[in-house]
């Protein structure tokens, strides 16, 4: 049995589905369209090579907190309203597994986002590399230009050890019309900025297209067809019961492997 068969185990038997104490759970039942007085709800997937510090990005975002995390098991998931000023949004964060095993598992969750955020880490070339092959994944299963996204390099403070340069970040991401950032989670450079550019874009690209956003994740789940995906040959479908949004928490989804 291989990883994702594995897990894929896991995720079919709702029993494993252990929650967070104290956290409320919101049945997957399909949600009403936000009311107008609501931010807008966005999903934003992070993707990446394993250990490049997409969950550390997502912690120092969220609660403004450094500190050491379990490799990630599936996808863990955050929500934070972003106030840009003159309007607000809610963004869902998805973090997904960078380690090759859960490959597979991971193009599940960027289903339905209207971003993604491609995160290489700056002294490790492989994860250059592993980015721009989610790229093309990305362009594969996605209709051009209907997901924004913006490749991060992360760990400036390692600038030492670099062996991506800041020029060639810049210079993929122009040539693939993306937007480029360089980050360091632990000392908490740029990492706002990078989820508020994220987010001021989708509200502009929202505003000029008049297109509605996708909902929020209940929403998203409870789409049959975004949500049968065939992987390693099951047709998959989450198990549907609970999900557990709290805002500003995070919460693994589906399979938990630690909390934060
Ligand atoms: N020096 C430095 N270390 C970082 C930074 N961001 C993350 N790390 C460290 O890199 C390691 C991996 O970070 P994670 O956030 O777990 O990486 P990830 O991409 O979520 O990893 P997976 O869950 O395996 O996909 C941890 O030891 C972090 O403390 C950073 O900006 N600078």
């Amino acid at each position: 049995m291989t990883w994702a068969d594995h897990l894929l185990d896991q995720v079919l038997t709702p029993a494993t589905l252990t929650l967070p104490q104290g956290m409320a759970q919101a049945h997957l039942s399909p949600q009403p369209s936000a009311a107008p007085s609501q931010p807008r709800v966005f999903k934003l997937v992070l993707l990446g090579s394993g250990s490049v510090g997409k969950s550390s990005l997502a912690l120092r975002y969220v609660k403004n907190d450094f500190k050491s995390i379990l490799p990630t098991v599936g996808c863990a998931f955050f929500t934070k309203v972003v106030d840009l000023g003159t309007s607000s949004l809610k963004l869902e964060i998805w973090d997904t597994a960078g380690q090759e095993k859960y490959h597979s598992v991971c193009h599940l969750y960027f289903r339905g986002a209207n971003a993604a955020v491609l995160v290489y880490d700056i002294t490790r070339k492989d994860s250059f590399h592993k980015a721009q092959q989610w790229l093309k994944d990305l362009q594969k299963e996605l209709q051009p230009g209907e997901v924004l996204v913006m490749l991060v390099g992360n760990k400036t403070d390692l600038s030492e050890e670099r062996e991506v340069t800041f020029e060639e970040g810049k210079e993929f991401a122009d040539s693939h019309k993306l937007l480029f950032m360089e980050t360091s989670a632990k000392l908490n450079h740029q990492v706002s900025e990078v989820f508020s550019a994220v987010a001021r874009e989708l509200l502009q690209r929202d505003n000029r297209e008049g297109q509605a956003p996708r909902g929020d994740a209940d929403v998203a789940l409870n789409e049959r067809p975004a949500q049968q995906a065939k992987c390693c040959g099951h047709q998959w479908e989450p198990p549907g019961e609970e999900l557990v949004s709290h805002d500003s928490q995070r919460v693994l989804c589906p399979v938990p492997t630690h909390t934060i």
